[in-house]
Order: structure tokens, then sequence, then C-alpha cells
């Protein structure tokens, strides 16, 4: 995909940009109104009281003794950390990939919230780079760095759509600083959830495999279908995605799943079949089965096949735009600034379950 690719060999052309000429919504703000305690200059009820930095980081635990980095080769221009005018300071973590650039593009528009740095892995092509190269936008006067916990040390939020094993370490790092983490990586094991959850303990994380609110909704249906139906239906769950993903079935086939399982009771680990090849033998009474297929540039499919004799009911959601996601992300950066700790689903930032409705 072409943005990726912008990502992945940047061109020298998209070097650094002059700080004057930042993005309006990353602008450092005139000292006076730094200083003052009046609302964000376009709050528009985006930043809640609660949610303002002073609330969510008490001076003590975050001192605003983070110092800006500017433009060191690799390392990355920060904005210091202290509090602009009651706007939430959002980091991005992975910002050059496909839903950090995403991100980076959404958050440029959102009022009440500053954009104060972005982290690639050591090495990546994209250091150096302005965010708003990565954007699409006017440049924002900040460079992705490497350090990632010079981000967390920065921001109030830092969002992170990375891989695995980082968002294991940057959770190490929101617990350190406290700093909310809201993360979408999807694929990570038994050890790298445990290091989240003890993370989450210090700091809040909102982590959700799926930040749409579309996919968000047919967890909630799925889970009272499988109540409602016996387990004489059948559970498919079938799932398609682009080329570029390296983790099957992907995370949202997963929750769905477990939200099936829930509805039956049963925990998924026990009836979860994933896949099949070859003489497998009939289907087992009760099994939630995964497929999950590959190609192109699908953005991301998902179907709930409930089966049974004479009948069949399928739902899915199709994602044609990974603008869903981060609109989700926002949704909860927004609503993760000023949380204490603990660990989030996106069910809690839309405030919503079957019966209730959406925010
Ligand atoms: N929850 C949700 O709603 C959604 C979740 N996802 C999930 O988000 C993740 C990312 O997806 P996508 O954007 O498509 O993938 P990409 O590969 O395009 O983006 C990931 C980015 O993170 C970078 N990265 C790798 N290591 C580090 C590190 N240590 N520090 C900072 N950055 C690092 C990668 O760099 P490099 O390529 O050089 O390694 C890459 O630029 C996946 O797990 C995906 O499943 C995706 C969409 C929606
Ligand atoms: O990698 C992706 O692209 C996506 N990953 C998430 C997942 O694994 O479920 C969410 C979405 O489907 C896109």
């Amino acid at each position: 995909m072409a943005g990726k690719a912008q990502a992945k060999r940047p061109k020298p052309k998209a070097a650094p940009a002059p700080a004057a000429k930042s993005n309006a919504k990353t602008k450092p703000l005139p000292k006076k109104e730094k200083a003052s305690a009046k609302p964000a200059r376009d709050s528009r009820a985006a930043v809640p009281q609660s949610a303002k930095p002073a609330a969510a980081k008490p001076a003590a635990a975050k001192p605003v003794t983070a110092k800006p980095v500017t433009a060191k080769p690799g390392g990355g221009g920060l904005r210091p950390k202290r509090p602009v005018n009651g706007a939430i300071r959002v980091g991005i973590a992975g910002c050059a990939g496909r839903m950090g650039q995403m991100l980076l593009k959404t958050l440029a528009a959102v009022p009440g919230v500053l954009v104060v740095g972005g982290s690639e892995r050591k090495g990546s092509p994209a250091l150096g780079m302005d965010l708003g190269a990565l954007a699409g936008t006017e440049p924002f006067g900040i460079t992705v760095g490497d350090d990632a916990s010079a981000l967390f040390e920065a921001a109030d939020v830092v969002i992170d759509f990375t891989n695995p094993a980082a968002t294991a370490q940057h959770a190490g790092f929101a617990a350190r600083t406290g700093t909310a983490h809201v993360i979408g990586t999807t694929g990570l094991d038994a050890d790298q959830l445990a290091a989240i959850g003890r993370a989450a303990q210090k700091a809040p994380i909102v982590m959700a495999s799926n930040m749409s609110l579309g996919v968000n909704l047919l967890e909630q249906v799925v889970e009272q279908i499988a109540r409602i139906l016996d387990p004489d239906w059948d559970i498919e769950i079938v799932e398609m995605h682009h080329r570029h993903k390296v983790d099957a079935p992907s995370g949202t086939a997963l929750t769905l799943g477990e939200a099936a399982a829930r509805g039956r009771g049963v925990p998924l680990r026990r009836v979860a079949r994933r896949a099949r090849d070859g003489h497998v033998g009939a289907r087992v009474k009760g099994e939630i089965g995964f497929q999950a297929l590959r190609g192109g540039d699908v953005v991301g499919d998902h179907t709930v096949m409930f089966a049974a004799d004479g009948e069949r009911v399928e739902i899915t959601h199709k994602a044609s735009s990974r603008e869903i996601f981060a609109r989700g992300a926002v949704k909860a950066v927004l609503w993760a600034a000023g949380k204490g700790p603990g660990l989030y689903s996106m069910k809690d930032v839309l405030g919503f379950s079957v019966g209730g409705s959406a925010t």
C-alpha cells in the first residue's frame, strides 16, 4: 500500500521540517496561553475537566523535567512535557505504520489533543521524518524518534499499534510513567498479555483487538445470539485481511470467538478449532471454528456464522477504511486521559452493552 511504502522507504525530501510551520493542532501555544488555566483553544467539550493533564498526572508523579529532544538524529524531536492549555498530549508508537499514519492524520483534526511525538523501532527508515510527512498534512515540526520510553514521559496518552513484543515493552513504560496506554496491537501471547495486566495495575490501559464501533457492537450481538441458540447450531468465524497481516486468526476473530464462547458459557480455549486441513473427521459438536483468508488490500472483514439443519444466520462486519479504527482509538484517548490504573476495553470507552446505547 502506498502510504505504508512511503513510511517504509522515506524519501530524502521528507526530511524534518521547520518547527515554525507546524500543523495547527500541534503548534505550540503562545507562552501566555500555556500558563493560563483557560480551556483548550478549541476544546468543543472534547476534553472534559477530568481529562486535563493536571488531573491525569499529578505533578509529583510526572515531573515537568522530561526533556524535549530536538531533532537529534534518530532520536526524534519530542515536545516538552508540560501542560498545554488543557490539551491532552498524545504520542504514537509505530507512527509510520498503516495505523500510525492514519492516526496522525485523524488526530490532526481533533480539537483538544496535541500530538507530542511518534516512535518507530531502532533502525527504521522513518526515523527523522516529520510527522506531517507521514500524516500527509503540513509539517508538525516533530520528527520520528526511536525512544519509546521518552515518548511515554512526554505524553499523557500513548496510542500503540505496533507488534506484540514492542507493545509489551511499552506497557512497562506506561507503568513506570503512569501514562495512559491505548493498545490496538493484536497477536499477543500469554506472557505478553500478563505483562500488560501487570502494567495496568499502575496505569490506565485500554486494549481492544478492534476499535471500531461496528465490531464492538457485533461482539455484543454475537454473545447474545450464542446464548439464545443451543449447541446444535455450529459456530464458524471467517475473517479476511490484506496480504501484509502477520497474525492469524485476527485479534477480532478471536474476540468474536470469546464472545460466542461466553454466550455458551464455555471457555474458548476448550472449544476453539483453528482451521482444518486434511482428514480431520466430522465436526465436533460445540466447537467454534476459525478460518483466516489473506489477500489484496482488504482492510478487515469478519463473519460469524451460526449454522443449523435447514437454516443459517450470518453476521458480517466489513471495514473499508482504517479511519474507523483510528476514530475508536481517539475516543479511547479522550476517555483514558485522567482515568486511574486498570485494564479497560472499548466497551468501557463506548459505554454500551446490549440493552444500552452507544455514546
Ligand atoms: N485494534 C484495532 O482496531 C486494530 C489493530 N490493528 C493491529 O495493529 C497492529 C499494527 O497494524 P498495522 O498498522 O497494519 O501494521 P504496520 O506493520 O503497518 O505498523 C506497525 C508499525 O510499528 C512499527 N514498529 C515495530 N517495532 C516497533 C517498536 N519497537 N517501536 C515503535 N514502532 C515499532 C513497525 O515498523 P517496522 O515495519 O519497521 O517493523 C510499523 O511501522 C497489528 O497488530 C494489527 O493487527 C490494526 C488495525 C486495527
Ligand atoms: O491487521 C489489521 O489490519 C487488523 N487487525 C485487527 C485484528 O487483528 O483483528 C483489526 C482489524 O481487523 C485490522
